[in-house]
């Protein structure tokens, strides 16, 4: 017999309840709204859950001593000395989140055209592996590879009459990743979106005897409006020339960043990322149902900004936006989200039970 939403096609014409309706009462078989008349039925049907374990917390550092100071543009984000750092990698700790990413704001007087002080086993970034990797071992440790936040220019990469160096900066990048890694990162994330830098940065950790050390590319990375307030934190807003479109992917592709993937993950991505996060969760869904690889997104500064500024406007509820915003990457197929959000959503989560 056919079957339509659960009633054979024949009957479809004949009412199911002649004349001991209610008056007005429609006559429907199925009604979608029945699972969801309690928290507990709603909490059995219930398709994806946010845990502790889907947050990578990023956090900014400044050079110092027991400094913290608010970025203007991300209400309750500071940049942290070390040992500031060290106290939120113990927090973090507290609250099960799994990883920290590091971003550093480096002092204007140390960036320069090449962006050398990314290579220097010395720099901010370094230091804070060091020191928390020093008390807590076991919380886990990833950092940005790319130029921006040490190039005078704010670019990724090094420039020449006004062109991003393709080749030229990967050699730096695997430098970079090298220091980092020496000092104890777990998690090498290029962010910089230069072809080949994977294998490249792959090949040199290896040689090294750091094959252990894992990969988590920024495979589809967009030029992203979004990025704003992140530049604020890092200092590279006011220094940025020109954009960064001829090596970040434009925002009408997808097609595309399944092939930026499917290139990395042949290059040796452990884990891939689609970044901005919100605007692009199709993309999400596409790289995870393509490829099944471990998938993560990035809910980037200015995703944090709008949900930021507008609670504190008054003008949306501020914890069940982060909440619902964070649940919509475990939707869309994302294994984990980086988010500035991180400590709040675990607190709450905690909270939950
Ligand atoms: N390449 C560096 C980098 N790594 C992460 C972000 C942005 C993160 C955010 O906005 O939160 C950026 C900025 C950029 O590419 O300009
Ligand atoms: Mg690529």
């Amino acid at each position: 017999m056919a079957i339509k939403y659960g009633r054979p096609i024949e009957l479809r014409e004949v009412s199911r309840h002649e004349g001991t309706m209610v008056p007005h009462a429609l006559d429907l078989t199925v009604r979608p709204r029945r699972n969801r008349k309690a928290e507990w039925a709603r909490r059995m049907v219930r398709e994806n859950v946010l845990t502790t374990d889907d947050l990578i917390w990023p956090l900014f550092l400044i050079d110092g001593n027991n400094k913290r100071e608010q970025v203007a543009s991300m209400p309750g984000v500071e940049r942290l000395s070390v040992d500031q750092a060290v106290r939120e990698a113990e927090r973090a700790m507290k609250l099960t989140i799994p990883c920290i990413a590091l971003f550093p704001y480096t002092d204007p007087s140390l960036r320069d055209e090449e962006g050398s002080e990314a290579t220097n086993p010395n720099n901010l970034v370094c230091q804070a592996v060091r020191a928390i990797k020093k008390e807590f071992p076991d919380i886990g440790l990833l950092c940005d590879v790319a130029l921006d936040p040490f190039t005078s220019h704010g670019h990724d990469g090094l420039i020449s009459d006004g062109r991003i160096l393709n080749d030229e900066t990967v050699a730096v990048l695997v430098r970079q990743a090298l220091v980092q890694a020496e000092a104890g990162c777990d998690i090498i994330a290029p962010s910089d979106m230069m072809d080949g830098r994977v294998a490249a940065i792959r090949e040199g950790l290896d040689r090294s005897g750091l094959s252990d050390v894992q990969i988590m590319a920024y495979a589809a990375k967009y030029a992203s409006a979004f990025y704003g307030p992140f530049r604020d934190a890092i200092g590279s807003a006011k220094t940025l020339t020109g954009d960064k479109r001829t090596y970040q992917m434009d925002s009408a592709n997808s097609d595309e960043a399944l092939r930026e993937v499917e290139l990395d993950i042949a290059e040796g991505a452990d884990m891939v990322m689609v970044k901005p996060g919100m605007p692009y969760l199709d993309v999400v869904r596409r790289v995870k149902d393509t490829f099944a690889m471990p998938t993560f997104a990035y809910q980037v500064s200015g995703e944090y900004a709008m949900i930021a500024a507008a609670a504190n406007n008054g003008w949306l509820d501020g914890e069940r936006a982060m909440m619902e915003s964070l649940l919509a990457f475990k939707r869309a197929g994302a294994d984990g989200v980086l988010s500035y959000f991180a400590p709040k959503a675990a607190e709450k989560l905690r909270a939950q039970g």
